[in-house]
């Protein structure tokens, strides 16, 4: 049976960023919010940072209202947040680490260091109906304690994988990690997300790893978006997901029949030529 087609999440952040420039109404994220919805997002995901310098809570509070979709609001583990998250009870929270001078996030969020805090903040949001996901780099210990935390989702940290040169021995061993960080946290029930520095041209191998329900995109969609509009960006970047997820699906039927050929003693696969 085909798995569900991987869903995308679209981050509109940087709508808010060239707002937040001049400080003007516009270009305003909700519309934006709606448009990617048409175009397909399967979600709108948005990054309320402590420091306000893209996304204001004044558009966390009327996505609320607006979205067809669903709202996947990410946010730090404050007290500030989490009653906010309280208020406006978002579809979708996911939990991540911030700086305040940090460019973009730089990590995944360390649950084996502060487990009680962040098991508690799943509490909390569990009870309010929310579903949660915690932001974490492709590390087992990290995914354990994600699952002890009682988190059903995790969204994997594709940063370094992203930053690294394509091809580099250094991409390999990163797309390593998130294949077996994939792997292991499907093995364990939970539901696997993965985003961040994903872009049109490393997006499929992303999409080919095992497993992945969602991926949330935002600076590379709207960067494109300035020269194609954002409905084009965002039917590109779905198309490039589905290419990517059939090719790991093909790629993993072929290992399959390879190792039953291998089974079976027929190795007229790898030596009849
Ligand atoms: C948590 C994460 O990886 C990103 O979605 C985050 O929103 C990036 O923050 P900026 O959008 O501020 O770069
Ligand atoms: N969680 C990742 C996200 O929402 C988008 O990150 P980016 O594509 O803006 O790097």
């Amino acid at each position: 049976m085909h798995p569900p087609r991987i869903l995308l999440g679209v981050n509109i952040d940087h709508i808010a960023t060239l707002r937040q420039a001049r400080g003007t109404r516009y270009p305003d994220p909700v519309q934006a919010a709606l448009l990617a919805e048409e175009a397909g997002a399967d979600g709108i995901t948005v990054h309320l940072r402590e420091d306000r310098r893209h996304i204001q809570p004044r558009d966390v509070r009327l996505l609320a209202e607006v979205l067809n979709t669903r709202m996947n609001l990410e946010m730090a583990v404050t007290e500030e947040m989490l009653a906010l998250a309280e208020e406006v009870r978002p579809a979708h929270v996911c939990l991540v680490p911030e700086k305040r001078e940090e460019l973009t996030t730089e990590g995944g969020l360390d649950i084996v260091g502060g487990f009680d805090h962040i098991a508690s903040a799943c509490q909390r949001l569990a009870a309010i109906g929310c579903d949660i996901s915690l932001f974490i780099d492709p590390d087992e210990a990290q995914i354990d304690a994600a699952k002890r935390a009682g988190a059903p989702t995790i969204e994997l940290h594709t940063g370094a994988y992203a930053e690294a040169k394509p091809g580099s021995a250094e991409a390999n061993a990163e797309y390593d990690r998130l294949s077996a960080a994939a792997v292991h946290a499907v093995s364990l029930g939970l539901v696997v997300n993965a985003g961040h520095g994903l872009h049109y041209h490393n997006v499929e191998a992303i999409a080919a790893l095992p497993g992945v329900n969602e991926l949330n995109i935002g600076h590379a969609i709207i960067a494109r978006a300035l020269f194609v509009g954002l409905k084009e960006a965002v039917q590109e970047m779905k198309r490039l997901i589905i290419a990517g997820q059939e090719a790991g699906l093909m790629a993993a039927l072929d290992a399959h029949e390879h190792e039953h050929d291998h089974d079976h003693g027929d190795s007229h696969h790898c030596c009849g030529h």
